[in-house]
């Protein structure tokens, strides 16, 4: 069963065709990192596939079904997005921020019950919140603000999670804590990062989003499993740095540590 499926899917902005022809399927239970530099296009796919930006052509399906046909509601009670500049709701409280993740879930009557409370709740708690609901929103730190957005895309209950770089504003111990936290609660996990490290070890498959040749629309230029993927000769070739996959010297894991592209690794 696929989660996420896009054909031929050509993407446009400002009159221009920023991702031509992508051909993308995200198993159902994947966790699915996405990397490539900057403008390459990860959020812009990030958004096709959560339904937000319909392809220029092609066709996007959720549940093996057309995006299009898909009522909003019913979307977004299957997935849940979290863009990358999202700071919440300025003028709101954190708990009334997060549970605007619940609007999907619950008919208006259900809203002020003491369960969705509790969900609220618990959504906080796992980023660490849970003693700021009542803190408005702009009286947060950066790092505190991308939790709790976060919280709103937990709160939001969905089988499958999209979310855009999830790791910005984070202190190291939380971008590793997140990540987890999603991993657990989502059935299908999809997200943008740069750290190719973290990219490395915590998804079971990557994509990267590049170009072919310079001045053309980007595209998946890989896709598989994380360490075939970041292999050194990809790595130089798409991100323009030298880099070699080194094992942990005590713990069962392969880091990927970066040097500039003219460097040579010591032997
Ligand atoms: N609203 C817009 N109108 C026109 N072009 C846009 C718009 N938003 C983004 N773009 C362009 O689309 C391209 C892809 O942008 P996108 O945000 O998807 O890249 P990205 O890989 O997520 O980048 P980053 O790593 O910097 O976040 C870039 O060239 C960008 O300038």
């Amino acid at each position: 069963m696929t989660a996420l499926r896009l054909v031929d899917v050509s993407a446009r902005l400002g009159g221009r065709t920023i991702l031509h022809e992508v051909n993308l399927e995200i198993p159902d239970g994947a966790r699915l990192g996405i990397v490539g530099v900057n403008g390459a296009g990860k959020s812009t796919l990030l958004r096709v596939l959560a339904g937000v930006l319909s392809p220029h052509a092609g066709t996007a399906l959720l549940n093996g079904a057309d995006m299009r046909r898909i009522p909003a509601r019913d979307r977004a009670r299957r997935l849940s997005f979290v863009p990358q500049e999202d700071v919440g709701t300025p003028e709101l409280r954190v708990g009334e921020m997060v549970a605007l993740g619940r609007v999907p879930q619950t008919r208006p009557w259900s809203r002020d019950s003491r369960a969705e409370h509790d969900l609220v709740r618990a959504a906080l708690a796992a980023v660490g919140l849970a003693d700021r609901i009542d803190t408005a929103c702009d009286q947060l730190s950066g790092g505190e603000r991308r939790r709790a957005v976060l919280a709103r895309g937990l709160a939001q209950q969905c089988p499958i999670m999209l979310l855009d770089e999830p790791t910005n504003h984070l202190d190291v111990a939380w971008q590793l804590e997140m990540l987890d936290v999603f991993a657990a609660r989502a059935r299908t996990l999809v997200a943008t990062l740069h750290d190719l490290d973290l990219a490395l070890r915590f998804f079971d498959l990557l994509a990267v989003v590049g170009f072919e040749r310079p001045g053309e629309p980007a595209g998946i230029v890989a896709f598989g499993p994380p360490a075939e993927v970041l292999d050194a000769a990809r790595v130089a070739t798409h991100f323009g740095v030298g880099s070699v996959q080194v094992p942990h010297p005590s713990r069962d894991q392969t880091h990927l540590l970066i040097h500039p592209r003219e460097d040579t690794p010591p032997a």
